[in-house]
């Protein structure tokens, strides 16, 4: 088989605070979120989306929240490992899809910062990663901004195709 496809969700409750890290992006919010490392939600779900499309486990599993090496870790840190076991294992990310639940921050003005830094970090193209927003509707605990959320799909491709 040349491909594989995961899917990943995480969610953060929103607490004290001035910002949220998004895809790697500190963005300005009047809370910020309750995490074991800075609770990035879209490179978490992002991380789980990689993980799952080899069956490798979950983000929880290789970074336990147990560990105090992870307390206050930039999620990119966890991207790059994730990517790390992908290519050890002689896949790489083909295209990921993000979609960020919440009704604010507005996440739109900085999708193309996300974008590019996921890119980076994974070695990829900038037009092989999206991430999309959507609100709630004000229903459910995002639409009441007690937390904000991420879904995330990715295709794994074989390396060097
Ligand atoms: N946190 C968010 C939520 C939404 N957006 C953008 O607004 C559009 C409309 O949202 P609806 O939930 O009303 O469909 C959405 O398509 C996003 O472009 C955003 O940037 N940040
Ligand atoms: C990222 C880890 C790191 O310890 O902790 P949190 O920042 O709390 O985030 P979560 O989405 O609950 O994933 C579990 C852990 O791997």
């Amino acid at each position: 088989m040349n491909v594989r496809i995961g899917q990943g969700y995480d969610v953060h409750a929103f607490g004290e605070g001035d910002h949220v890290m998004l895809g790697g992006i500190r963005v300005p919010h009047d809370r910020g979120v309750l995490a074991h490392s800075d609770g990035d939600v879209v490179l978490h779900a992002l991380c789980d989306a990689m993980l799952g499309a080899l069956a490798l486990g979950d983000i929880g599993a290789h970074f336990p929240p147990s560990d105090p090496r992870w307390k206050g870790a930039e999620s990119r840190t966890f991207l790059r490992r994730c990517d790390g076991l992908l290519r050890e294992r002689g896949w790489r990310v083909g295209n990921a899809d993000v979609t960020v639940v919440c009704e604010q921050p507005k996440v739109g003005p900085h999708a193309p910062a996300m974008r590019a830094l996921i890119a980076v970090e994974l070695g990829v193209g900038v037009d092989d990663i999206s991430v999309k927003a959507t609100t709630s509707e004000r229903l459910g605990f995002t639409g009441r901004a007690e937390g904000i959320a991420a879904l995330a799909v990715c295709l794994l491709v074989r390396d060097g195709s």
